[in-house]
């Protein structure tokens, strides 16, 4: 096959303007079980996080891993259930869940990262009481919701050159308690935290549809609110998009909504015109382009 050199000349060449813009960006990216694949489109994805490194951003990688829980917990006979889109977790099922997240997953995405030329290091809502939560609702057990973030260990991390790969379990107020997190709310929490530039959300739909079932690529948090409301929003597109918007609230830039199946899905919304999925952010989406403006990345 006959490859057209040219064109990936001139590829590299019209991203000039985006390597600038978000030369020194945090871009939190959450990686949803659903959306990591085989271990080729596992180290797609890893190259993607090293190129972003590589070209002056600070990558953080917020992760899920739902599906890998399921599977385990599916072996050793333990049922769950999910109560608006978060498993309700017992005591032995959040030994389970923490094996799995701070084990299996996120071990599996450092090791894709570091073999592609990256240096991530893997860590909890634990570490160095990233983030600290209470009971997000007593019906759901050992579910957490965050309410003290600490996140300068993540700022350390990525300015001594590493890339954080964080697994969504927390330490609670009280001594020796463990809470499982939805990946969501724990990356939105993160990237509120952190006043990121971006936050990515990948999962395994093209983006927010309408009633017709057309991808909406831009959206203000009213028309975000007024579809949650309607119904057009449902499932777990509502812990999704209610997480973006709680994270506009808290500083971020601007959360996108895509998917992670597709190759080179960060490289094409960051890097490109085009942009992948749905964007959503407070300015009208006529007044401005999609990427940020020059100058305008937060470190
Ligand atoms: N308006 C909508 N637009 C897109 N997806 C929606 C919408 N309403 C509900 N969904 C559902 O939300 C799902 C995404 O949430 P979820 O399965 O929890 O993702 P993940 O496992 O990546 O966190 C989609 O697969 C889709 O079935
Ligand atoms: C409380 C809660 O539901 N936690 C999730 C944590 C993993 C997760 O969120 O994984 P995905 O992003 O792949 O869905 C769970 O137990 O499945």
């Amino acid at each position: 096959m006959n490859r057209d050199w040219t064109a990936t000349a001139r590829t590299l060449s019209e991203a000039l303007p985006y390597l600038q813009r978000y030369s020194g960006a945090v871009v939190v990216v959450k990686f949803g079980g659903n959306a990591m694949g085989d271990d080729q489109a596992m180290a797609e994805f890893a190259r993607d996080i090293v190129l972003m490194k590589q070209v002056g951003m600070n990558p953080v990688v917020c992760h899920g891993g739902g599906p890998m829980i399921n599977e385990l917990l599916g072996k050793l006979g333990i049922e769950s259930t999910f109560v608006r889109g978060k498993r309700v977790t017992t005591k032995d099922t959040v030994d389970v869940v923490e094996m799995v997240l701070s084990g299996l997953v996120n071990k599996r995405i450092v090791q894709a990262i570091n073999d592609a030329g990256g240096r991530a290091v893997g860590i909890s809502g634990k570490d160095d009481d990233l983030m600290v939560c209470e009971a997000d609702d007593p019906e759901l057990g050992f579910v957490g919701r965050p309410v003290e973030m600490n996140v300068q260990i993540i700022r350390d991390l990525y300015k001594a050159g590493l890339i954080p790969v964080i697994a969504p379990v927390a330490t609670g107020m009280a001594d020796n308690e463990t809470f499982n997190v939805n990946g969501d709310t724990a990356a939105g929490a993160i990237a509120g935290a952190l006043r990121a530039d971006r936050l990515l959300l990948l999962t395994d739909v093209a983006g927010v549809k309408d009633k017709t079932g057309q991808v909406l690529t831009q959206l203000h948090p009213d028309q975000v609110r007024d579809m949650i409301a309607d119904g057009t929003i449902a499932g777990g597109m509502i812990p999704k998009t209610e997480t973006a918007l709680k994270a506009l609230q808290d500083g971020v830039r601007a959360v996108v909504i895509l998917d992670g199946r597709v190759p080179n899905a960060t490289l094409l919304e960051l890097f490109t015109e085009h942009g992948a999925g749905s964007l959503i952010r407070s300015t009208p989406p006529s007044t401005r382009p999609r990427g940020l403006r020059q100058g305008e990345a937060s470190l």
